[in-house]
């Protein structure tokens, strides 16, 4: 069973290494973040997947939706479901993203947390199509929610970052290779919240 949060809420800073983690607050206004997270709660087409765990399926707490250029991946092969063509709504973020991270993103993956009973488990992105050292860059709007981090090795050793609502952080290095991250389930109330994570898929 996936746990609340175990850690204190510890500020901005994770306490990682740059060469893992950066964070950049207000990379949007107030207002423009909570127009954006309003237009993409209203329009964008929200999936909510079933996944196995141990043979048993169970639908993921959260709803998603993927965006990628048409030419990134090759769908039908890995039996994923086709990209949505991007909005100027994304296009607009990924191109202030990508001043930033300085990286060119080809797809991204929203994700919405309807309240504190929405979450991610302990996983790292660390899939082939990433490749080995993958920068990911993931912005959010709406209800802070506290992201946590664990070294793979040793679980004792764990940060934990208040993503705010117009903030960027980048993921980089070994993060995905060394280190696991999820957002729990929180008992306090939680409004919503959405959160982009752009990504080179190969
Ligand atoms: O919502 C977040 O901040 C994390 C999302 C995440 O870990 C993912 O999409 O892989
Ligand atoms: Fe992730």
């Amino acid at each position: 069973m996936e746990q609340t949060s175990l850690f204190k809420e510890s500020g901005q800073s994770s306490g990682l290494p740059v060469e893992l983690l950066e964070y950049h607050p207000d990379l949007f206004s107030e207002t423009q973040s909570e127009f954006l997270l309003k237009k993409f709660i209203a329009e964008s087409p929200w999936n909510q997947k079933i996944i196995k765990i141990y043979d048993k399926e169970v639908i993921t707490p959260r709803l998603t939706a993927w965006y990628a250029d048409a030419e990134a991946y090759d769908y039908t092969s890995l039996g994923r479901s086709m990209p949505n063509f991007w909005t100027p709504e994304l296009l607009m973020i990924k191109q202030k993203v990508e001043l930033t991270a300085g990286v060119q993103f080809n797809s991204v993956l929203l994700n919405y947390y309807r309240d504190g009973n929405d979450s991610v488990a302990w996983h790292s992105d660390n899939e082939k199509a990433l490749g080995k050292r993958p920068v990911i860059a993931s912005v959010s709007f709406g209800q802070v929610r506290c992201f946590d981090i664990r070294r793979k090795s040793n679980h004792r050793e764990k940060y934990s970052i208040r993503l705010e609502s117009g903030a960027l952080m980048v993921m980089k290095g070994d993060l995905q290779m060394n280190w696991e991250h999820r957002i729990a389930k929180s008992m306090k109330p939680m409004k919503p919240r959405v959160n982009l994570t752009f990504r080179v898929v190969i």
